[in-house]
């Protein structure tokens, strides 16, 4: 397994709130106009446990000839806001010049977008331009599920100097998302987290959810897998919104929806004494099934193995099909007599039986190979 990446950040950055409450960003996809930021940023004041207020200046479209953002004049509304509602202001940044106009404009809080996160020349073009501050910046996840990019992105910035990074877990891009907008694949921000659990990782769950619909599920979700916040598309008036109208809500479905998401703690409330050691009990047991697991898995290994070297004393190709259909269908039968999810148990056994062919790849192929070389 590859080494955890050794980021240097700060303990105490105005990424993380010092009481453990989540921390919560919104504000509209795009900044359209001074009335319709400064009327959802009062609205979004209203709401409490709003931390940061977001908007769009620069907007990365899909295609041409969709609305770009404002640019720079846009900045001065924002600054207007921090000056009126006391909010910090964040912006998206995706390349220097966009650095230099937020750092003069008094920007508190920059963000790096999927598609920029995706580009290590740009990355590092923003991470040279701001060298020197220690803004807070937030970096979302590439486009595509690699964690490696991902990951170099805030090596980069931290290499830069910067010491207060977070990241965005906003989902990714595939042929079909449905019913999502981008794929959440969970797995991926439970990994960043085991690499990474010094960075504060907010969940985007408009741009996972892609409709209002989606919201709440996937806010509720990103909590209970520990992230530490959450970025919401509001808007004063979604139905007329230049951006992403569909899954923008607006600040009174904004605070409902705080209101009713759930917020757990990975230690979980005060805990009596007798409920520790139940907890501690039910994982000794679990770790004692792992172990087990582990045992079955290397003496089925081993017979893979002996199986492998059968077949190439008798000629025979490594996989069977007819004695996989019979496994798959056996064993999917007994799973669901033991109350086991079919897609779970299918695709363990997938892994099981990729991994027995691989074994004897070994044993018929890789051993003849060597001896030739
Ligand atoms: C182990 C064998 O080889 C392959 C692997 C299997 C397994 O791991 O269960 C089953 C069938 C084959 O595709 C076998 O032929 O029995």
């Amino acid at each position: 397994m590859s080494p955890k990446p050794q980021i240097d950040v700060l303990t105490e950055s105005a990424l993380i709130n010092a009481d453990g409450s989540p921390l919560i960003i919104a504000g509209p996809c795009s900044a359209e106009s001074e009335e319709q930021v400064m009327a959802t940023a009062h609205g979004i004041k209203a709401i409490p446990g709003v931390n940061i207020y977001r908007a769009g200046i620069w907007k990365p479209r899909t295609r041409p000839n969709s609305f770009e953002g404002v640019g720079v004049p846009g900045l001065k509304w924002l600054k207007k806001v921090k000056a009126e509602t006391g909010l910090r202001v964040a912006t998206e940044v995706a390349n220097a010049m966009h650095v230099y106009e937020s750092l003069k404009a008094g920007i508190d809080v920059m963000w790096i977008g999927a598609r920029t996160t995706v580009n290590p020349f740009t990355v590092q073009e923003i991470a040279d331009a701001l060298r020197g501050t220690d803004i807070p910046v937030l970096v979302k996840n590439p486009v595509n599920p690699d964690l490696q990019l991902w990951i170099g992105a805030i090596e980069r910035l931290n290499q830069a100097g910067l010491r207060q990074i977070g990241a965005i877990h906003r989902g990714f891009s595939t042929f079909d998302n449905a019913p999502y907008r981008n794929l959440p694949k969970w797995n991926s921000a439970i990994e960043f987290k085991r690499l990474l659990p010094e960075i504060p990782l907010i969940c985007d769950p408009s741009h996972i959810a892609g409709n209002r619909e989606l919201l709440l599920p996937v806010a509720q979700k990103a909590m209970d897998l520990a992230m530490d916040g959450l970025m919401i598309e509001t808007h004063i008036d979604p139905s007329v919104a230049l951006s992403d109208a569909a899954q923008q809500v607006t600040p009174e479905n904004l605070g409902k929806m705080l209101a009713s998401i759930r917020f757990r703690k990975p230690e979980g409330e005060e805990l009596a004494e007798e409920d520790h050691h139940l907890l501690d009990e039910m994982r000794k047991q679990i770790d004692e099934l792992d172990d087990e697991m582990v045992e079955v898995f290397a003496r089925r290994a081993r017979l893979s193995r002996k199986i492998g070297e059968y077949k190439k004393a008798h000629n025979m190709t490594i996989y069977q099909v007819k004695r996989w259909d019979q496994i798959i269908a056996d064993r999917l039968e007994h799973a669901r007599k033991n109350g086991l999810d079919e897609t779970f148990m299918k695709s363990v056994l997938q892994s099981i039986h990729q991994y027995s062919i691989n074994i004897q790849n070994d044993v018929l192929n890789k051993q003849e190979q060597a001896a030739k070389a």
